[in-house]
């Protein structure tokens, strides 16, 4: 079952990755997943362009929605700088079991909150629960019908601010039409498409880049 399937990949970080190397702990998980068995990371071509798009964006406050592992997570936190943070949000208490012990590995803790439970009702308490004003990035790496309806939330709850960068994963395989045409359709936002391949096969997939414009 699935969680049987976590936990391996749970055990090859603990065996191969070095602790406290989150790069270690990121090319633990996708030699796991290229060798051994297929998981849902972003992964490491998509990765490379999640690094970019951190590195550009430098952000101090960043969303991630959908934790699964914490491949992403700690990718993401590896490359910020040192008072930024991390809330990440996981609806499976199973995976976010695992994450949280992906993420000790590396020794990112202390700058990732994992969240479980859904999206649509934990971004309305972002504010009061965690005192965040607003995001500077979101990755949206969820369930795919929810990446249009939680983007509106957060502009409803004004969790974006002008130059917020939303980055979404999935947007080809398994696809978000629905977010898609939002993005790329409303005034409101300047979208980008970086083509790729989903995870670990030759299957096309991408991230589409989004800047909020106010
Ligand atoms: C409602 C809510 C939800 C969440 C939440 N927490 N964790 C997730 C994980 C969601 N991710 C995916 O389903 C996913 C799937 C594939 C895939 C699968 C099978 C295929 F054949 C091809 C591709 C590939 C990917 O890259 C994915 O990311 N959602 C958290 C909070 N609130
Ligand atoms: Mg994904």
């Amino acid at each position: 079952n699935y969680y049987r399937d976590v936990n391996r990949l749970l055990h090859a970080v603990q065996k191969n990755a070095t602790k406290g190397d989150p790069r270690s702990v990121v090319k633990a998980i996708d030699n796991f997943c290229r060798q051994k068995e297929w998981a849902m990371n972003v992964g490491d071509e998509k990765g490379c362009i999640l690094d970019s798009v951190v590195s550009e964006v430098n952000p101090v406050t960043v969303l991630e929605l959908g934790t699964y592992c914490g491949y992403s997570t700690v990718r993401i936190a590896s490359l910020l700088p040192p008072r930024a943070k991390i809330i990440t949000l996981e609806f499976n208490p199973d995976y976010a079991k695992i994450a949280r012990q992906v993420i000790a590995w590396a020794g990112l803790e202390d700058k990732i909150q994992v969240v479980e439970g859904p999206s649509g009702e934990w971004i309305p308490k972002m504010k009061e629960q965690f005192g965040v004003k607003t995001f500077d990035l979101v990755f949206l790496d969820h369930w795919k019908d929810r990446y249009l309806p939680d983007t509106k939330l957060l502009e409803d709850c004004g969790l974006l601010r002008k130059g917020t960068i939303l980055l979404a994963d999935n947007v080809i395989c398994p696809g978000t039409p629905d977010y898609l045409e939002y993005v790329r359709n409303s005034p409101r936002y300047k979208s980008q498409y970086f083509k790729s391949h989903l995870e670990y096969t030759k299957a096309e997939d991408g991230l589409e880049k989004s800047v909020f414009l106010g």
